[in-house]
Protein backbone atom coordinates (compact mmCIF):
# COMPACT_ATOMS: atom_id res chain seq x y z
CA UNK A 1 0.00 0.00 0.00
CA UNK A 2 2.82 2.49 0.97
CA UNK A 3 4.65 1.63 -2.08
CA UNK A 4 1.64 2.34 -4.49
CA UNK A 5 1.20 5.19 -2.12
CA UNK A 6 4.71 6.08 -2.84
CA UNK A 7 4.87 5.51 -6.93
CA UNK A 8 1.53 7.65 -6.84
CA UNK A 9 2.68 10.44 -5.07
CA UNK A 10 6.05 10.41 -7.38
CA UNK A 11 3.73 11.07 -10.36
CA UNK A 12 2.15 13.13 -9.07
CA UNK A 13 4.92 15.44 -8.31
CA UNK A 14 6.22 14.73 -11.93
CA UNK A 15 3.35 16.22 -13.25
CA UNK A 16 3.33 19.16 -10.57
CA UNK A 17 6.85 19.71 -12.02
CA UNK A 18 5.93 19.33 -15.56
CA UNK A 19 3.26 22.00 -15.51
CA UNK A 20 5.23 24.71 -13.34
CA UNK A 21 8.02 24.17 -16.33
CA UNK A 22 5.33 24.35 -18.99
CA UNK A 23 3.66 27.90 -17.28
CA UNK A 24 7.31 29.12 -17.01
CA UNK A 25 7.51 28.30 -20.29
CA UNK A 26 4.65 30.32 -21.76
CA UNK A 27 5.85 32.99 -19.24
CA UNK A 28 9.48 32.94 -20.81
CA UNK A 29 7.63 33.20 -24.20
CA UNK A 30 5.10 36.09 -23.24
CA UNK A 31 8.45 37.98 -22.09
CA UNK A 32 10.30 37.54 -25.26
CA UNK A 33 10.73 40.81 -26.46
CA UNK A 34 10.56 40.15 -30.44
CA UNK A 35 11.99 42.20 -33.08
CA UNK A 36 11.36 45.71 -33.66
CA UNK A 37 9.42 47.00 -35.80
CA UNK A 38 10.86 51.03 -36.09
CA UNK A 39 12.13 51.14 -39.50
CA UNK A 40 10.00 47.95 -40.76
CA UNK A 41 8.66 48.45 -44.19
CA UNK A 42 5.06 46.39 -43.29
CA UNK A 43 2.53 46.12 -46.62
CA UNK A 44 -1.11 45.97 -45.39
CA UNK A 45 -3.77 44.65 -47.64
CA UNK A 46 -7.38 45.60 -46.99
CA UNK A 47 -5.93 48.87 -45.27
CA UNK A 48 -9.28 50.50 -45.50
CA UNK A 49 -11.58 49.08 -43.11
CA UNK A 50 -11.68 46.78 -39.96
CA UNK A 51 -9.06 44.83 -38.92
CA UNK A 52 -6.80 46.00 -41.92
CA UNK A 53 -7.20 49.69 -40.67
CA UNK A 54 -6.72 48.87 -36.94
CA UNK A 55 -3.44 46.94 -38.11
CA UNK A 56 -2.12 49.62 -40.13
CA UNK A 57 -2.96 51.96 -36.83
CA UNK A 58 -0.91 49.87 -34.19
CA UNK A 59 2.13 49.37 -36.67
CA UNK A 60 2.08 52.96 -37.72
CA UNK A 61 2.53 53.53 -33.90
CA UNK A 62 5.52 50.71 -33.49
CA UNK A 63 7.47 53.13 -36.17
CA UNK A 64 6.82 51.10 -39.20
CA UNK A 65 7.16 52.16 -42.63
CA UNK A 66 3.72 51.55 -44.15
CA UNK A 67 2.42 50.66 -47.64
CA UNK A 68 -1.51 50.54 -47.04
CA UNK A 69 -3.33 48.68 -49.76
CA UNK A 70 -6.96 48.83 -51.23
CA UNK A 71 -9.44 49.14 -53.42
CA UNK A 72 -10.53 52.57 -53.22
CA UNK A 73 -8.08 55.70 -52.63
CA UNK A 74 -10.23 58.60 -51.12
CA UNK A 75 -10.83 55.63 -48.00
CA UNK A 76 -7.17 55.03 -47.97
CA UNK A 77 -6.12 58.12 -47.80
CA UNK A 78 -8.55 58.80 -44.96
CA UNK A 79 -7.56 56.11 -43.02
CA UNK A 80 -3.81 57.45 -43.24
CA UNK A 81 -4.95 61.15 -41.84
CA UNK A 82 -6.91 59.05 -38.91
CA UNK A 83 -3.88 57.00 -37.80
CA UNK A 84 -1.43 59.86 -37.77
CA UNK A 85 -3.80 62.49 -35.66
CA UNK A 86 -4.94 59.43 -33.45
CA UNK A 87 -1.15 59.17 -32.25
CA UNK A 88 1.16 62.27 -33.09
CA UNK A 89 4.70 61.94 -33.45
CA UNK A 90 5.11 64.21 -29.99
CA UNK A 91 3.25 61.60 -28.17
CA UNK A 92 5.98 58.69 -28.51
CA UNK A 93 9.68 58.30 -28.63
CA UNK A 94 9.17 55.76 -31.98
CA UNK A 95 10.28 57.66 -35.42
CA UNK A 96 6.73 57.48 -37.15
CA UNK A 97 6.51 57.67 -41.12
CA UNK A 98 3.74 58.62 -42.77
CA UNK A 99 1.92 55.78 -44.54
CA UNK A 100 2.49 55.16 -48.74
CA UNK A 101 -0.53 53.79 -50.66
CA UNK A 102 -0.77 51.60 -53.44
CA UNK A 103 -4.52 51.13 -54.78
CA UNK A 104 -5.72 47.78 -56.25
CA UNK A 105 -8.12 45.30 -56.69
CA UNK A 106 -6.71 41.66 -55.49
CA UNK A 107 -9.40 39.56 -57.45
CA UNK A 108 -7.56 41.21 -60.96
CA UNK A 109 -4.69 39.02 -61.80
CA UNK A 110 -3.07 41.43 -63.90
CA UNK A 111 -3.72 44.34 -61.24
CA UNK A 112 -1.82 42.48 -58.73
CA UNK A 113 1.60 42.27 -60.46
CA UNK A 114 1.85 45.86 -61.13
CA UNK A 115 0.72 46.37 -57.71
CA UNK A 116 3.44 44.29 -56.20
CA UNK A 117 5.93 46.51 -58.50
CA UNK A 118 4.52 49.62 -56.79
CA UNK A 119 4.66 48.26 -53.61
CA UNK A 120 8.67 47.75 -53.65
CA UNK A 121 8.95 51.30 -55.72
CA UNK A 122 8.05 52.44 -52.46
CA UNK A 123 11.04 51.53 -50.51
CA UNK A 124 12.73 49.30 -52.80
CA UNK A 125 11.80 45.92 -50.57
CA UNK A 126 9.44 44.88 -47.94
CA UNK A 127 10.05 43.32 -44.92
CA UNK A 128 6.36 42.27 -43.73
CA UNK A 129 3.92 41.58 -45.81
CA UNK A 130 0.17 41.52 -44.19
CA UNK A 131 -2.64 39.52 -46.55
CA UNK A 132 -5.36 41.15 -44.79
CA UNK A 133 -7.64 41.64 -47.47
CA UNK A 134 -10.57 39.11 -47.36
CA UNK A 135 -14.19 38.86 -47.89
CA UNK A 136 -17.02 36.66 -46.58
CA UNK A 137 -20.49 34.94 -47.85
CA UNK A 138 -23.44 33.20 -46.71
CA UNK A 139 -25.28 30.55 -48.38
CA UNK A 140 -26.49 27.44 -49.11
CA UNK A 141 -24.52 25.30 -51.31
CA UNK A 142 -27.39 24.39 -53.70
CA UNK A 143 -28.50 27.92 -54.47
CA UNK A 144 -24.99 29.14 -55.30
CA UNK A 145 -24.16 30.01 -58.47
CA UNK A 146 -20.31 28.70 -58.99
CA UNK A 147 -19.34 32.05 -60.02
CA UNK A 148 -20.00 33.38 -56.46
CA UNK A 149 -17.53 30.13 -55.29
CA UNK A 150 -15.14 30.93 -57.43
CA UNK A 151 -15.16 35.16 -56.60
CA UNK A 152 -14.41 34.47 -53.15
CA UNK A 153 -11.58 31.96 -53.80
CA UNK A 154 -10.13 35.03 -56.36
CA UNK A 155 -10.18 37.47 -53.71
CA UNK A 156 -9.53 35.30 -50.58
CA UNK A 157 -7.22 32.87 -52.10
CA UNK A 158 -5.58 33.45 -55.46
CA UNK A 159 -5.31 37.30 -54.64
CA UNK A 160 -3.04 36.92 -51.55
CA UNK A 161 -1.27 34.11 -53.53
CA UNK A 162 -0.65 36.09 -56.55
CA UNK A 163 0.82 39.07 -54.08
CA UNK A 164 2.94 36.84 -52.30
CA UNK A 165 4.30 34.81 -55.23
CA UNK A 166 4.92 38.51 -56.77
CA UNK A 167 6.83 39.95 -53.79
CA UNK A 168 8.96 36.80 -52.59
CA UNK A 169 11.66 36.69 -55.31
CA UNK A 170 12.99 40.20 -53.82
CA UNK A 171 12.34 38.59 -49.93
CA UNK A 172 14.83 35.82 -51.38
CA UNK A 173 17.01 37.61 -52.91
CA UNK A 174 17.45 39.01 -49.16
CA UNK A 175 17.01 36.47 -47.55
CA UNK A 176 15.25 38.69 -45.35
CA UNK A 177 10.94 39.18 -44.90
CA UNK A 178 8.36 37.98 -43.23
CA UNK A 179 5.00 36.82 -44.95
CA UNK A 180 1.48 37.00 -43.04
CA UNK A 181 -1.89 36.20 -43.80
CA UNK A 182 -4.98 36.61 -42.11
CA UNK A 183 -7.20 33.49 -42.52
CA UNK A 184 -10.00 32.28 -39.84
CA UNK A 185 -10.97 29.82 -37.43
CA UNK A 186 -12.78 28.64 -40.70
CA UNK A 187 -9.51 27.63 -42.29
CA UNK A 188 -9.58 25.28 -39.56
CA UNK A 189 -13.38 24.10 -39.22
CA UNK A 190 -15.85 24.10 -41.85
CA UNK A 191 -19.42 25.32 -40.63
CA UNK A 192 -22.59 24.93 -43.16
CA UNK A 193 -23.53 27.75 -45.02
CA UNK A 194 -19.98 29.38 -45.38
CA UNK A 195 -19.09 26.91 -48.20
CA UNK A 196 -17.12 29.82 -50.15
CA UNK A 197 -15.69 31.40 -47.43
CA UNK A 198 -14.33 28.20 -45.50
CA UNK A 199 -13.04 26.96 -48.73
CA UNK A 200 -11.06 29.97 -49.23
CA UNK A 201 -9.37 29.94 -46.26
CA UNK A 202 -8.56 26.12 -45.98
CA UNK A 203 -6.76 26.35 -49.08
CA UNK A 204 -4.88 29.45 -47.87
CA UNK A 205 -4.28 27.54 -44.58
CA UNK A 206 -2.41 25.16 -46.88
CA UNK A 207 -1.03 27.37 -49.30
CA UNK A 208 1.13 29.44 -46.50
CA UNK A 209 1.81 26.02 -44.41
CA UNK A 210 3.34 24.49 -47.84
CA UNK A 211 5.06 27.86 -48.08
CA UNK A 212 6.32 27.61 -44.74
CA UNK A 213 8.42 24.72 -45.12
CA UNK A 214 9.63 25.70 -48.28
CA UNK A 215 11.15 28.74 -47.68
CA UNK A 216 12.13 28.83 -44.07
CA UNK A 217 15.85 27.78 -45.99
CA UNK A 218 15.83 31.31 -46.68
CA UNK A 219 15.10 32.78 -43.12
CA UNK A 220 12.01 34.11 -43.82
CA UNK A 221 8.79 32.79 -41.39
CA UNK A 222 5.43 32.33 -42.73
CA UNK A 223 2.79 33.47 -39.80
CA UNK A 224 -1.04 32.15 -40.54
CA UNK A 225 -2.91 33.81 -37.67
CA UNK A 226 -6.75 32.19 -37.58
CA UNK A 227 -9.00 35.37 -35.43
CA UNK A 228 -13.05 34.16 -34.84
CA UNK A 229 -15.02 36.53 -34.82
CA UNK A 230 -14.24 40.66 -34.84
CA UNK A 231 -16.35 43.34 -34.91
CA UNK A 232 -16.11 44.81 -38.15
CA UNK A 233 -18.23 44.88 -41.48
CA UNK A 234 -17.53 41.67 -42.71
CA UNK A 235 -20.78 40.10 -42.33
CA UNK A 236 -22.08 43.66 -43.88
CA UNK A 237 -19.62 42.83 -46.57
CA UNK A 238 -20.53 39.40 -47.29
CA UNK A 239 -21.25 38.23 -50.37
CA UNK A 240 -24.61 35.98 -51.07
CA UNK A 241 -25.42 32.79 -53.49
CA UNK A 242 -26.69 34.75 -56.14
CA UNK A 243 -23.86 37.93 -55.81
CA UNK A 244 -25.61 39.98 -53.77
CA UNK A 245 -24.31 41.85 -51.23
CA UNK A 246 -25.68 40.32 -47.70
CA UNK A 247 -25.87 43.81 -45.95
CA UNK A 248 -26.47 42.50 -42.30
CA UNK A 249 -24.09 42.88 -39.28
CA UNK A 250 -24.75 39.70 -37.81
CA UNK A 251 -24.94 39.02 -33.78
CA UNK A 252 -21.89 36.79 -33.84
CA UNK A 253 -19.95 39.43 -35.40
CA UNK A 254 -21.29 42.76 -33.42
CA UNK A 255 -19.85 41.11 -30.43
CA UNK A 256 -17.02 39.51 -31.62
CA UNK A 257 -13.36 40.64 -30.94
CA UNK A 258 -12.44 44.37 -31.05
CA UNK A 259 -10.24 45.03 -34.00
CA UNK A 260 -7.63 47.17 -31.87
CA UNK A 261 -7.03 43.46 -29.71
CA UNK A 262 -7.06 41.18 -32.71
CA UNK A 263 -4.34 44.10 -34.28
CA UNK A 264 -2.04 44.01 -31.31
CA UNK A 265 -1.85 40.46 -31.44
CA UNK A 266 -1.10 40.81 -34.98
CA UNK A 267 2.04 43.06 -34.05
CA UNK A 268 3.06 40.17 -31.67
CA UNK A 269 2.91 37.74 -33.47
CA UNK A 270 4.78 39.38 -35.94
CA UNK A 271 7.34 40.60 -33.71
CA UNK A 272 7.73 36.95 -32.61
CA UNK A 273 7.56 35.61 -35.88
CA UNK A 274 5.30 32.74 -34.82
CA UNK A 275 3.86 30.02 -37.03
CA UNK A 276 0.43 29.75 -36.71
CA UNK A 277 -2.03 31.79 -34.03
CA UNK A 278 -5.55 30.91 -33.14
CA UNK A 279 -6.96 34.05 -32.00
CA UNK A 280 -10.55 32.54 -30.52
CA UNK A 281 -12.08 31.37 -27.40
CA UNK A 282 -13.18 28.36 -26.05
CA UNK A 283 -15.89 26.83 -28.28
CA UNK A 284 -14.29 27.06 -31.36
CA UNK A 285 -10.74 26.20 -30.14
CA UNK A 286 -12.69 22.83 -28.68
CA UNK A 287 -14.08 22.37 -32.05
CA UNK A 288 -11.04 22.77 -33.69
CA UNK A 289 -9.64 20.28 -31.06
CA UNK A 290 -13.19 17.94 -31.84
CA UNK A 291 -12.14 18.00 -35.92
CA UNK A 292 -9.01 16.36 -35.67
CA UNK A 293 -9.62 13.88 -32.36
CA UNK A 294 -13.35 13.07 -32.69
CA UNK A 295 -14.56 13.92 -36.04
CA UNK A 296 -17.82 12.23 -36.29
CA UNK A 297 -19.09 14.39 -33.44
CA UNK A 298 -17.84 17.27 -34.79
CA UNK A 299 -19.51 16.28 -37.96
CA UNK A 300 -22.81 15.23 -36.20
CA UNK A 301 -22.59 19.04 -34.55
CA UNK A 302 -22.23 20.61 -37.63
CA UNK A 303 -24.87 18.96 -39.22
CA UNK A 304 -27.78 19.76 -36.37
CA UNK A 305 -26.31 23.38 -36.72
CA UNK A 306 -27.32 22.98 -40.58
CA UNK A 307 -30.43 22.06 -39.43
CA UNK A 308 -31.35 24.44 -36.66
CA UNK A 309 -30.27 27.64 -39.28
CA UNK A 310 -32.54 26.16 -41.62
CA UNK A 311 -35.46 25.93 -39.56
CA UNK A 312 -34.75 29.37 -37.87
CA UNK A 313 -35.14 30.89 -41.94
CA UNK A 314 -37.69 28.96 -42.68
CA UNK A 315 -39.91 30.26 -39.38
N1 LIG B 1 -14.50 40.00 -38.91
C1 LIG B 1 -14.39 38.72 -38.57
O1 LIG B 1 -15.23 38.17 -37.85
C2 LIG B 1 -13.21 37.95 -39.05
C3 LIG B 1 -12.41 38.37 -40.10
N2 LIG B 1 -11.37 37.58 -40.52
C4 LIG B 1 -10.56 38.00 -41.66
O2 LIG B 1 -10.00 39.27 -41.42
C5 LIG B 1 -9.71 39.90 -42.66
C6 LIG B 1 -10.18 41.34 -42.63
O3 LIG B 1 -11.59 41.37 -42.60
P1 LIG B 1 -12.42 42.43 -41.72
O4 LIG B 1 -11.58 43.56 -41.35
O5 LIG B 1 -13.10 41.68 -40.68
O6 LIG B 1 -13.54 42.85 -42.77
P2 LIG B 1 -13.80 44.22 -43.57
O7 LIG B 1 -14.91 43.93 -44.51
O8 LIG B 1 -13.94 45.36 -42.64
O9 LIG B 1 -12.44 44.45 -44.36
C7 LIG B 1 -12.12 43.73 -45.48
C8 LIG B 1 -11.05 44.48 -46.25
O10 LIG B 1 -10.69 43.70 -47.40
C9 LIG B 1 -10.72 44.54 -48.53
N3 LIG B 1 -11.08 43.83 -49.75
C10 LIG B 1 -12.16 43.06 -49.98
N4 LIG B 1 -12.15 42.61 -51.24
C11 LIG B 1 -11.05 43.12 -51.83
C12 LIG B 1 -10.47 43.03 -53.14
N5 LIG B 1 -11.07 42.33 -54.11
N6 LIG B 1 -9.33 43.68 -53.39
C13 LIG B 1 -8.73 44.42 -52.41
N7 LIG B 1 -9.21 44.54 -51.18
C14 LIG B 1 -10.36 43.90 -50.88
C15 LIG B 1 -11.79 45.58 -48.21
O11 LIG B 1 -11.58 46.70 -49.03
P3 LIG B 1 -12.79 47.59 -49.55
O12 LIG B 1 -12.98 48.58 -48.48
O13 LIG B 1 -12.28 48.14 -50.83
O14 LIG B 1 -13.99 46.69 -49.72
C16 LIG B 1 -11.53 45.84 -46.74
O15 LIG B 1 -10.51 46.77 -46.57
C17 LIG B 1 -10.38 39.04 -43.73
O16 LIG B 1 -9.42 38.24 -44.37
C18 LIG B 1 -11.34 38.17 -42.93
O17 LIG B 1 -11.60 36.95 -43.57
C19 LIG B 1 -11.06 36.41 -39.91
C20 LIG B 1 -11.80 35.96 -38.88
C21 LIG B 1 -12.94 36.69 -38.36
C1 LIG C 1 -18.32 17.96 -26.37
C2 LIG C 1 -18.61 19.42 -26.52
C3 LIG C 1 -18.11 19.95 -27.82
C4 LIG C 1 -18.33 21.42 -27.95
C5 LIG C 1 -17.87 21.87 -29.30
C6 LIG C 1 -18.46 23.14 -29.61
C7 LIG C 1 -18.72 23.29 -31.07
C8 LIG C 1 -19.12 24.68 -31.30
C9 LIG C 1 -18.99 25.04 -32.72
C10 LIG C 1 -18.30 26.35 -32.78
C11 LIG C 1 -18.26 26.86 -34.18
C12 LIG C 1 -17.49 28.10 -34.14
C13 LIG C 1 -17.47 28.78 -35.44
C14 LIG C 1 -16.58 29.98 -35.37
C15 LIG C 1 -16.50 30.63 -36.68
C16 LIG C 1 -15.60 31.81 -36.63
O1 LIG C 1 -15.13 32.25 -35.62
O2 LIG C 1 -15.36 32.37 -37.82
C17 LIG C 1 -14.58 33.54 -37.88
C18 LIG C 1 -14.91 34.20 -39.18
O3 LIG C 1 -14.12 34.18 -40.10
C19 LIG C 1 -16.22 34.85 -39.24
O4 LIG C 1 -16.68 34.98 -40.55
P1 LIG C 1 -18.26 34.97 -40.82
O5 LIG C 1 -18.41 35.53 -42.19
O6 LIG C 1 -18.73 33.57 -40.73
O7 LIG C 1 -18.92 35.86 -39.80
Amino acid sequence: MDLIAGVGGRSFNIFCASIGLLLLYRLLLRLRSGTSLQDAVVVITGASSGLGKECAQVFYSAGARLVLCGRDGSRLQQVVQEISSKSPQTQSSKHRHTPKMVVFDLAETNAVGRAAEEILACYGHVDVLINNAGISYRGNILDTQLSVQRDVMETNYFGPVALTQALLPSMVQRRSGHVVVISSVQGKIAIPYRSAYAASKHATQAYFDCLRAEIEQYKIPVTVISPGYIRTNLSVNAVTGDGTKYGVLDKTTATGWEPRDVALAVLRAVSLKSKDVVLAGPAPTLAIYLRTLWPALFFKLMSSRARKEQKHKIE
